[in-house]
């Protein structure tokens, strides 16, 4: 059992460096921590970064999970080789690049490429925000899969993850902590970066940030809404080469983990998705969702 201690962070390729980073600070409200001619790093927490772009063809190139230390990272790469998974130690050019001392990487049984990291360099120094959204953390992340309950199997066997919802067979929403969940898992065509979270402090952030995309033309996928899973007030938006956003405030946690019953949400009932039943264009990115199609 791989056990996972936090996300570490999203690693993207764009096409138009200059586009993305501009967006990632001067709509989404992160920190630029570093540019180089290829590179950018941004920050919304103690994290170095929890999102890097890296000149090139568009694209998610990987996503990061913390594990405690080396030894723990070693018996990883042994449980995932023997599952039959490719494995690579990144070098240390490589582990430099990310900000951590090691790690290794592989993909998932869909293609997406993930990254197991050991001593992801903490910055103490408060977070110099560009905007202020009312971000107080990097949120979650989750993939696209083909077959949900396939990658539910995948991640429930090798890490210490438990589901915490299904939204019928097309979402799965997982925990490693008592967050209602980090990682996500959502029905696709293929692998994918289906969206990256970010929490804020208070529902007014959600109200003034969705204020704010609208005023700047930015593309609202969905929200303000409130998903009935984990209680958050979400708002999706959309970035430079199909880079999915979501703000939200106010995931539940689940204390006591051993009390927690599993739920199954019909994606057809109209509350799934958002119990306000609020506008969506989330359908065009999320068209497995008929919850979301019927509106
Ligand atoms: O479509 C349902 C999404 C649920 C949640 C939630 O309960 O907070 C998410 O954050 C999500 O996966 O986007
Ligand atoms: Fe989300």
């Amino acid at each position: 059992m791989i056990t996972i201690q936090d996300i570490g962070y999203v690693r993207s390729g764009t096409a138009d460096l200059a586009t993305a980073v501009g967006f990632a600070v001067d709509v989404v409200g992160l920190e630029l921590v570093e540019r180089t001619a290829d590179r950018a790093y941004l920050r919304a927490d103690n994290r170095h970064h929890c999102l890097s772009f890296v000149a090139g063809e568009s694209g998610v190139l990987a996503s990061a999970f913390v594990l405690a230390d080396e030894d723990r990272l070693a018996d990883a790469e042994t449980e995932l080789e023997q599952a039959g998974l490719t494995v690579t130690r990144g070098d240390k050019a490589a582990a430099a690049d990310r900000h951590v001392r090691e790690f290794i990487a592989f993909e998932d049984p869909f293609g997406n490429v993930v990254e197991l990291v050991v001593d992801q360099k903490e910055v103490p120094t408060p977070v110099n925000f560009a905007r202020a959204a009312g971000i107080t953390e990097f949120g979650h992340l989750c993939l696209d899969a083909p077959d949900v309950r396939a990658a539910y199997r995948f991640w429930t066997r090798h890490f210490n993850m438990k589901v915490s919802d299904w939204i019928g067979d097309v979402a799965c929403l997982l925990r490693f902590d008592p967050v209602h969940h980090k990682m996500a898992v959502f029905q696709g065509a293929g692998p994918g970066l289906c969206h990256m979270n970010f929490q804020v402090a208070t529902i007014d952030d959600v109200m003034r940030n969705w204020n704010f995309l609208r005023d700047n033309g930015i593309e609202i996928e969905q929200g303000p809404g409130r998903h009935p899973q984990s209680g958050a007030v979400f708002l999706y938006f959309k970035g430079p080469e199909g880079l999915t956003y979501e703000y939200s405030y106010g995931v539940r946690r689940i204390e006591d983990d051993a009390a927690w019953r599993v739920r199954y949400f019909d994606p057809a009932e109209p509350d799934a998705i958002d119990m306000w039943r609020g506008p969506t264009n989330r359908c065009a990115s999320q068209p497995q969702l008929p919850g979301l199609a019927a509106r």
